[in-house]
């Protein structure tokens, strides 16, 4: 993709940047199929995760187009369709760690999902399998239908609901079997699904899941996903620009750069000044490593820099208490020649749901103020 895109560069990072300089660590709760022995005996994060997943897309009609991966989980967890519901409690308080209005629950349920098959096809003798990830799902304000299968269920209503949800019966038997090869437990305290269980190892599972576990791509209609999210090779990350009061427009970033041998991604800091009126539209990025060199520019056109707003952070403050208060003083350097009559500041905030614990990102717009003007430079400083 080409940077910088809002919604992929935080699902980016959330999913490929783990360790290291402002490492996300989203993995860091499947590290390893079996991790979790924190939530008491026999409980793993990448069964609930998966199943989580499942359960959130189970409720769907896909010729309807209704439900799928929307996060509606989270107003239905109580009912008796979703027994055990701490596993569905516990992965979304984790997985709202990492919510914003760019990266919705939905998106970081599917996440979870796929971390999880990563995870538990991670083995020394074989491959492990990174199923495409993409995002752009959009979180559901009320509950979804009911309609998860359950044990006591007949093979006509399984393959029914299946069937809504978009499956056929081997594609039912493949899932059912390579879900309940990563829960890996549960199987045996439900001997009506017995059969299923034993059906699968994981050798012979990887297929299936990788076909399969695409249940997270299952989404409402007029949702669009975006493309498959994969790293890109170099990407500019929290970049300020100041301007000065002695004419000086000041831009510092890091800038993070894949090394193909390395277990993590290698951060480069650089500021730099330049006179307001030179201004600065783009930079490209050379690597050298060894006697190589490298041109990066973003797919032909440089890393743009808008500098019409420009977020001033110093003068700015913000303090975060999620659910209980939020305060943000925002001021921005804006060009004059731009003769802007009104500047707007819109601000998601996320805001509790009485029946779900998943928060919603609600849009509030403020009009700012001017509050001063930084001489010689063109520029003036609005604040709300
Ligand atoms: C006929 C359809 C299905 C039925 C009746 C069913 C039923 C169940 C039941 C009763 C449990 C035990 C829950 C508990 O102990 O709290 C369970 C666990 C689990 N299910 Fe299913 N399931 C079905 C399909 C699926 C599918 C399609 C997947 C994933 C693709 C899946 C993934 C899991 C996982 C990962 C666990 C283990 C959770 C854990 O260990 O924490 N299930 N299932």
């Amino acid at each position: 993709y080409t940077w910088p895109n809002p919604q992929t560069d935080i699902l980016e990072a959330i999913y490929y940047q783990q360790i290291g300089y402002d490492g996300r660590r989203f993995s860091a709760f499947v590290r390893t199929c079996e991790t979790g022995n924190n939530l008491g005996a026999g409980r793993t994060n990448s069964a609930e995760w998966i199943r989580t997943a499942y359960h959130d897309m189970a409720t769907a009609d896909v010729e309807a187009g209704i439900g799928g991966m929307d996060a509606s989980i989270g107003f239905e967890r109580f009912r008796s369709e979703n027994v055990g519901y701490h596993a569905f409690t516990d992965s979304l308080l984790f997985f709202a760690d990492f919510m914003s209005a760019y990266s919705s629950m939905a998106d970081l349920i599917a996440l979870g999902a796929v971390m999880s098959v990563t995870a538990c096809t991670m083995s020394p003798n074989r491959k492990p399998l990174f199923l495409p990830f993409r995002g752009g799902r959009i979180d559901a304000t009320e509950p979804g239908p009911f309609g998860i299968p359950e044990p006591h269920h007949d093979l006509a209503s399984h393959t029914n609901s299946f069937k809504k949800q978009g499956f056929n019966a081997t594609e039912m038997i493949g899932l059912v079997a390579c879900g309940h090869s990563l829960g890996g437990v549960n199987g045996r305290d439900f001997p009506t699904i017995v059969p299923v269980k034993n059906d699968s190892k994981f050798d012979t599972s990887q297929s299936v899941l990788d076909n399969n576990m695409c249940v997270s791509n299952t989404v409402p209609k007029g949702v669009q996903l975006s493309e498959v999210i994969t790293p890109i090779p170099v990407k500019p990350d929290n970049l300020f620009i100041t301007i000065n009061d002695n004419g000086g427009m000041t831009i510092k970033g890091d800038i993070r750069a894949w090394h193909p041998h390395a277990p993590s991604f290698e951060w480069w800091n650089f500021t730099t000044t330049v006179p307001v009126s030179q201004g600065l539209a783009s930079f490209t990025v050379e690597v050298i490593d060894g006697s190589h060199s490298s041109i990066h520019d973003n797919g032909g056109n440089g890393f743009p820099l808008q500098t019409d707003l420009i977020p001033q952070t110093q003068l700015s403050c913000s303090a975060v208490y999620m659910g209980r208060a939020y305060m943000l003083n925002l001021t921005v350097a804006v060009r004059d020649e731009l003769n802007f009559q009104d500047i707007k500041l819109t601000v998601p905030i996320p805001m509790r749901q009485a029946e779900s614990m998943v928060p919603r990102f609600e849009s509030h717009v403020l009009n700012m103020e001017k509050t001063g003007i930084i001489p010689a430079t063109g520029y003036s400083l609005y604040t709300g």
